[in-house]
């Protein structure tokens, strides 16, 4: 059984890669639910009093998300619940969760990643990471058109994505549960360019076989 895993930054093209590695592979997607989130446009309303029920929403999302994808064959899934870590410490760094709420979340999620443990995968087989600059993430999130996610709506998500960009980088160094490999997401349109999409699946493929996975 392989599991592959995508992470990178919002709008970095994690759930469009996630489709096209599955089709180029044969094998299913499992995408993180955003769309019918209720929590999430509550959080850009409101940050300081969502950041915390936001995180418990996406650990329990991702959590099903995991063991769906756990109990099928080869499968791709569009982000790590490593992220959600960074995406809450930083929320905590930036005064959006007291100590408290921390606490509460640390010792949820380690008792998550244990029960993790157990299962019959208990890390990925390869993360596979898009790497984008400032400038493409905010292309990327404004030709996907959130409402909530737009720097015209709220002109502070300007400095939150500067500073997400900034939490990604040691993130990605300290990533070790499994091999990783970084696929440049500012030189590479996967989605329009079809050259370029072969390009980014032949890079991965490379990988998989170097691992001896395919
Ligand atoms: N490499 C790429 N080149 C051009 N457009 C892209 C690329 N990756 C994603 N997009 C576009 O950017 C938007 C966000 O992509 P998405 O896959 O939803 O990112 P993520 O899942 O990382 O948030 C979508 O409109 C998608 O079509
Ligand atoms: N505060 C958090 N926000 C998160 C987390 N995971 C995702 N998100 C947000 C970011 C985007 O607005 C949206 C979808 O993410 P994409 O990267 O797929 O665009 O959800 C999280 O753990 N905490």
């Amino acid at each position: 059984m392989t599991v592959l895993v995508l992470s990178g930054a919002i709008g970095a093209g994690k759930s469009s890669l996630t489709g096209l590695i599955a089709k180029r592979l044969g094998t299913e997607a499992f995408y993180e639910s955003v769309d019918d989130n209720p929590v999430l446009p509550l959080f850009y309303e409101d940050p300081n009093k969502y950041a915390f029920l936001l995180q418990i929403y996406f650990l329990n999302t991702r959590f099903h998300s995991i063991k769906r994808a756990l109990a099928a064959d080869n499968n791709v899934l569009d982000r790590s619940i490593y992220e959600d870590a960074l995406f809450f410490q930083m929320n905590a760094d930036m005064g959006r969760a007291n100590q408290t709420e921390v606490k509460i979340y640390k010792d949820l999620l380690a008792n998550m990643m244990e029960e993790i443990k157990g299962m019959p995968k208990k890390n990925p087989d390869l993360l596979i990471h898009i790497d984008v600059s400032y400038e493409t993430m905010l292309k990327r999130i404004t030709k996907r058109g959130r409402s909530y996610e737009q720097v015209t709506t709220d002109p502070s998500l300007v400095k939150y994505y500067h500073t997400l960009l900034d939490y990604y980088e040691p993130w990605y160094e300290n990533y070790n549960y499994s091999p990783k490999i970084r696929i440049d997401g500012d030189k590479y349109d996967f989605v329009e360019n079809e050259q370029d999409r072969v390009i980014v699946l032949d890079q991965i493929e490379a990988k998989l076989r170097e691992m001896g996975k395919i």
